[in-house]
């Protein structure tokens, strides 16, 4: 008989592990059943980490945000923490100390352990010289209620806890150097403001990603049924200041989801690269920006014969040597976390790339099924200048709307430009009028260059062709 199970979460079904026994197999019925008398109870141990310390177990942390929701006030020793947007402190309870739970009608008990890590235990989280657990006590006669019905509650109640609880966080992946030879992440409270309101684009296309979101969020059911990993990837395109980092930050809060920033140039092994995934929860918006600044791979792509297999291709980091061979990040090991057998751990990930140059990428690397969509950035459009004007000037409408809708079509400007102009100079100004003026300017004053460039390279050609 199983008295003492440990507990991880893995992509939405629990893995019991066998931990040891209380009882040992030797002892005769008779004498287990007079053990149980004296003892009714089992216990299950769910670990801060799971698998060689690699994985947050993520049963644990919905078991601390559920302690501290349902459970707190009945523990007598507390500590404190500020919670989402720094509004009020969250209470957990501490470490040592025991609460207890009711769940249709059984009573059961929480205890919170700590203890030091030994100094053969593999960690990824320098800072952690400590394990922490949860054991969860329980009448031998609840056991099925607890493993079927009790812990899946605790996990859904503690999810719900945790997203309005907490502060959602932007993590980023530290260099690997000596003092540092694996691979860590540091994390500050992510408060970008971007929302899709704010997000100056044409409404359709808009709505198109945000039921594309919802689907993806909504459809944990469907990715398993479709044998997919529950995961979607998304390609943000578009020249500089059309708005790709704004779009990430308001997805990521669209859907309130973390986000990991992954800093490519960091990582210098497929075996890095992995430790950091790894590393990732659900729930998670996972972003490499500039993927053209990243790596270099047209160049490598271009030496190979046409019918080489494209994954084998190296990721050259910039400054990296080429004869550099041991410590190589190749291609095929970016795109096994996209696409590949470890793309399925942790579950509801969204995946962004941003590039200036589309051109510049592999097709490998962005084809369909890896990038699902494909999204252009593109210059300020009438529709996208609208949304800017409603949220810097508060107008919906003005006689030099007909103007600007005019110019927009001449002229490429990028809605950062247009946001720049439309600030007001000082904070007491707060004359639309004026702002689009000086908008109208900046765009005639771009027509008359872009129009001077090109008769300039009119008669560059014309001298040319009669020479
Ligand atoms: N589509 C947009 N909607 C709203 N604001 C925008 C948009 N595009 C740009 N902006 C404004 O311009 C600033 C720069 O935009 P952002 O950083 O999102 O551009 P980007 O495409 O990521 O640029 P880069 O390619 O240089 O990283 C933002 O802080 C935002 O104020
Ligand atoms: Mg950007």
């Amino acid at each position: 008989m199983i008295d003492s199970l440990q507990l991880s979460a893995i992509g939405g079904s629990f893995v019991v592990v066998l931990a040891h026994t209380l009882l040992t197999p030797v002892l005769t019925p008779v004498f287990r059943k007079a053990a149980d008398i004296v003892y009714p109870y089992d216990q299950i141990t769910i670990n801060q980490y799971r698998g060689q310390n690699m994985q947050r177990n993520e049963l644990y942390t919905a078991a601390e945000a559920y302690l501290s929701k349902a459970c707190s006030s009945r523990a007598s020793k507390l500590k404190a923490e500020l919670g989402k947007e720094h509004e009020r402190p969250v209470v957990t309870i501490d470490d040592d100390e025991e609460v207890t739970d009711t769940f249709k009608g059984s009573k059961v008990w929480w205890y919170a352990r700590k203890r030091p890590r030994s100094s053969q235990t593999i960690s990824f989280r320098d800072q952690d010289d400590e394990l922490k657990s949860y054991r969860l006590t329980f009448n031998k006669r609840q056991r099925k209620l607890v493993e079927d019905e009790y812990l899946e509650y605790i996990r859904k109640e503690g999810d719900a806890a945790r997203m309005s609880n907490q502060k959602r966080r932007l993590f980023t992946n530290n260099p690997i150097n000596n003092s540092c030879p694996r691979p860590t992440w540091s994390q500050v409270a992510f408060e970008h403001p971007s929302i899709f309101d704010t997000l100056a684009m044409d409404p359709e296309k808009k709505n198109i990603i945000k039921d594309d979101l919802v689907m993806f969020r909504d459809g944990k059911e469907y990715y398993k049924k479709i044998g997919k990993a529950w995961k979607r990837g998304y390609l943000l395109y578009g020249p500089p200041g059309t708005g790709k980092s704004s779009m990430i930050a308001a997805i990521a809060n669209f859907m309130e989801y973390d986000v990991y920033d992954i800093e490519l140039t960091a990582v210098k092994t497929n075996t890095n690269l992995r430790q950091i995934f790894t590393e990732i929860t659900s729930k998670a918006v996972i972003v490499i920006e500039d993927i053209d600044c990243s790596i270099d791979l047209t160049n490598k792509r271009k030496e190979k014969k046409k019918d080489e297999d494209d994954e084998e291709t190296v990721i050259k980091l910039p400054g990296q040597e080429e004869k550099d061979e041991s410590s190589k990040l190749t291609l095929s090991g970016l795109l096994n976390f996209i696409d590949g057998l470890w793309s399925a751990c942790g579950g509801e990930r969204i995946i962004i790339f941003t590039t200036n140059h589309l051109d510049k990428l592999d097709p490998a690397l962005i084809r369909r099924g890896r990038m699902d969509m494909h999204i252009e950035m593109s210059y300020c459009t009438f529709e996208a200048f609208k949304v800017l004007a409603e949220n810097y000037l508060r107008v919906e409408q003005h006689e030099l709307f007909g103007t600007i809708r005019t110019l927009l079509s001449e002229v490429n400007i990028t809605p950062a430009d247009v946001a720049e102009e439309l600030m007001p100079k000082t904070l007491v100004e707060d004359d639309a009028g004026e702002s689009l003026k000086n908008l109208i300017k900046v765009m005639e004053d771009k027509k008359k260059a872009e129009a001077g460039d090109a008769a300039k390279e009119k008669d560059k050609l014309k001298g040319e062709s009669s020479a």
